[in-house]
């Protein structure tokens, strides 16, 4: 029984990376990825796209479905305003355990909740468990499957504001057509595709911006 692969893109992490840089984070896990072994994190070319919307919308309260290793997340906190906040849920209990010393690597635990547990089961509890009105800002990388319940979800729970920013990895591929549709042709929504390529490939796969109406 040797490691797993987050366990070993965690071990490039604490052997590259400067503790507390979260730049050399972001640097340490696209080299292993390129490198060594792919992994599934967003990646440098959409991670770029998904920097430039977390800046532009500047949230306080962020919601992220999908943890993995913790590569997007370190992304996300590191372009938070003051006093912002993260929530990041992951149901592996594997993953999260890297994901929280990849956070904690970075230097960036103080603004991370990695929550350890199923979207489904967990965004009906958050407003209770966090005090969380609503959300400025979700990030959708989990089961490609769930993204839509997911938001119908966040939706009945009030947990969506006028303005929101959805932002959602792998439209094209793996793909998330029924979200896509949903999103697209929803009244509610205003939606907008960030073409760019899979990870560490040059396979298509694109962001979906959708900004929640009310
Ligand atoms: C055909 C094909 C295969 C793979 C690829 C490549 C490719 C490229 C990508 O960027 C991808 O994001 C993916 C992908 O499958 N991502 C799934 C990501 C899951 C993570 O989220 C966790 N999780 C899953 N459901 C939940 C849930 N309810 N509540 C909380 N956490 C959940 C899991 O525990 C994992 O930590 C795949 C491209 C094409
Ligand atoms: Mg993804």
């Amino acid at each position: 029984t040797g490691t797993t692969r987050p366990q070993r893109l965690l071990r490039a992490v604490q052997e590259r990376a400067t503790r507390g840089d979260s730049e050399s984070v972001i640097a340490a896990i696209d080299h292993f990825c390129r490198h060594q072994e792919w992994a599934m994190n967003v990646g440098d070319e959409k991670g770029f796209i998904l920097d430039s919307v977390v800046s532009e919308v500047s949230p306080q309260t962020a919601l992220e479905l999908g943890t993995y290793c913790g590569y997007s997340t370190v992304r996300i906190a590191r372009l938070l305003p003051p006093g912002g906040h993260l929530i990041t849920l992951e149901f592996n209990p594997n993953y999260a355990a890297v994901a929280r010393q990849v956070i904690a690597w970075a230097g960036l635990e103080d603004m991370v909740q990695v929550v350890e547990g199923a979207s489904g089961d967990w965004i009906p509890h958050l407003r209770e468990h966090f005090g969380i009105e609503s959300f400025d800002f979700v990030f959708l990388d989990h089961w490609k499957e769930l993204y839509l319940p997911d938001i119908k979800l966040l939706e009945e729970c009030g947990l969506l504001r006028k303005g929101t920013v959805l932002l959602a990895d792998n439209v094209i591929c793996p793909g998330t057509p029924d979200y896509l549709e949903y999103v697209r042709k929803s009244q509610s929504y205003e939606s907008h595709y960030f073409g760019s390529h899979l990870e560490y490939t040059r396979a298509e796969d694109g962001l979906e911006k959708s900004v929640y109406l009310g």
